[in-house]
């Protein structure tokens, strides 16, 4: 799914309304609905609705909504912000159809009785067509709104918030609930500065044109569920365990077995055909006991790798979890790396390492994938002022370097060589624990193993990754999940991709 920026959407706007059978107006309507339709399905007449409306089109969405709540008898309030601005040219077409009477905001002296009272407050002040950050009177308004308790809803984008930037520290923007958003993802609702003002995020089909959709150039997409059903591959029912691909997890070290125990099962879970675990020997017992499907190979000491003995032709690779960095580990991950012709996956202490010498990024194979989480992808390419830049950047190095990077965050963004950029948007906060980066080598490694490009591996395997781990929260809370619980839910997530 495409992510485009707000010059793209307003040219897709018009491309709509000059190719296909639709007004502005009628577009207008169209979105109103849509948003009255979820709004109706969630809450009910019991409510009473603040409508805050601006003069520009988001503003004329919000009259448009406004005026269906009323038609339905819903109890309606609504609010337009009196500016010297006027009215754009659909925005004054609703508010002369609006059947009742509307109140003028000069400032932010507008009373909402909270008392015994269960209230929706719909912000449709400022949508796309934000161009400079919010002050005076509007900025005063919002902080009001902010204060008050009830249910916040914010049209297309939550006033005050770009689409294409991140806010700065002291900017003000209504905080939603809830965002009901058309046609597209916004850049803005897939960094963590700007997207937790947006709240829980409804995308609404609008019916834009899908020919421009479709020929539009982007970098940046959305791994949508139909993307990964597309690129998922059923298991035939003629093969055997060696069309499933050989892996080598490689990590592990005394205390941090845990770590690529949790690798080597989730690489066993997601289907690999193979799978051999390089650790030291302290973790022979651990790992026997916790995942027998998998082969022990000695990582040369007691409690820590110092040798990696496997053939690297023929099996996929996956080092770092638990791995620490000791000097002879060091230099069996160097060894390693100039023995591998074909990507392999790079996770946590095998970037560290990479990070204290530099040089050794040029060792990573060409088109394999590194899956760094922003401190650790710090360290190895420098600071960044926020999460946008720390994107770009990753943008530039996966280019450089010829790399996939697997920049994990809040939505986890994969950067391949060719400068795309595809964001995650499964998971939940229940994953940010220990050991939720470990499952993802093992399942990124594993997907590789299966034959899969290694983009399509990190693609399929972030999002069946978030995706498991909302099984798990939906079963254990995002409180009490853990890390081992994602690996036990995928099989819901196969079960569901094949439907
Ligand atoms: N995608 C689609 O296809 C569809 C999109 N639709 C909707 O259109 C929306 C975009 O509408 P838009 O372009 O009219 O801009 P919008 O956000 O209403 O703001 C412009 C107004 O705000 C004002 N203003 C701006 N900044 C300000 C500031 N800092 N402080 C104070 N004032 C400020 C500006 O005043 P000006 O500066 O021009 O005097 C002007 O009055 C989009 O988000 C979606 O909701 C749907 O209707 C249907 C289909
Ligand atoms: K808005």
């Amino acid at each position: 799914m495409k992510v485009f920026n707000t010059s793209q959407i307003r040219q897709c706007d018009q491309y709509t309304v000059e190719n296909d059978e639709i007004s502005s107006i009628e577009l207008m309507e169209k979105a109103a609905l849509a948003c009255f339709e979820w709004i109706k399905s969630q809450f009910s007449a019991n409510y009473t609705y603040y409508v805050f409306c601006g003069k520009g089109n988001n503003g004329g969405d919000g009259l448009a909504i406004a005026r269906l709540l009323l038609e339905e008898n819903y109890k309606v309030e609504t609010f337009v912000i009196q500016s010297s601005s006027n009215f754009s040219t659909d925005a004054q077409i609703n508010f002369d159809k609006y059947p009742d009477s509307v109140s003028f905001l000069e400032n932010d002296d507008f009373e909402i009785q909270q008392e015994n009272k269960k209230i929706v407050i719909i912000d449709a002040l400022f949508g796309t067509g934000l161009n400079k950050p919010l002050e005076g009177n509007t900025q005063k308004i919002i902080q009001k709104l902010n204060h008050i308790k009830g249910k916040k809803i914010s049209i297309d984008i939550p006033s005050g918030l770009f689409s294409d930037s991140l806010p700065s520290e002291d900017q003000t923007i209504f905080k939603a609930d809830v965002t009901l958003s058309f046609q597209f993802y916004k850049r803005a609702f897939l960094h963590v500065e700007s997207a937790q003002y947006a709240g829980k995020i409804f995308i609404l089909d609008i019916g834009l044109n899908s020919k421009f959709i479709q020929d539009e150039e982007t970098n940046n997409y959305i791994i949508s569920s139909k993307s990964v059903s597309d690129n998922f591959k059923p298991r035939d029912p003629f093969s055997h365990k060696g069309n499933y691909g050989k892996v080598a997890l490689i990590g592990g070290s005394y205390g941090k077995i845990g770590s690529i125990s949790l690798s080597t099962r989730a690489a066993l879970k997601i289907g690999a055909g193979i799978v051999f675990t390089i650790a030291p020997n302290c973790g022979y017992s651990i790992l026997q006991t916790l995942a027998p499907e998998a082969m022990f190979i000695s990582g040369g000491d007691e409690k820590l790798i110092t040798e990696i003995k496997i053939s690297t032709e023929k099996t996929t690779i996956g080092i770092g979890p638990g791995l620490g960095k000791e000097k002879l580990t060091k230099v069996a991950l160097e060894e390693l790396l100039k023995s591998i012709q074909t990507p392999a996956v790079l996770d946590a202490d095998a970037l560290n390492i990479i990070s204290e010498n530099k040089s050794m990024l040029n060792l990573i194979p060409k088109n394999s994938i590194i899956t760094p989480h922003p401190v650790e992808f710090a360290r190895l390419f420098g600071d960044s002022k926020d999460s946008l830049e720390q994107c770009e950047l990753a943008r530039e190095m996966a280019k450089k370097y010829n790399i996939i990077i697997v920049l994990k965050g809040h939505r986890t963004a994969v950067l391949t060589p060719e400068g795309k950029c595809y964001y995650n948007i499964t998971g939940n906060a229940g994953m940010a624990k220990g050991g939720s980066g470990d499952i993802l080598t093992g399942m990124i490694t594993g997907l590789l193993a299966q034959g899969y490009s290694p983009q399509i591996a990190a693609q399929l395997g972030v999002y069946i990754h978030g995706k498991a781990g909302d099984y798990a929260a939906k079963k254990y809370s995002q409180e009490a999940m853990t890390a081992q619980d994602i690996i036990h839910r995928l099989p819901e997530v196969f079960l569901n991709i094949k439907k």
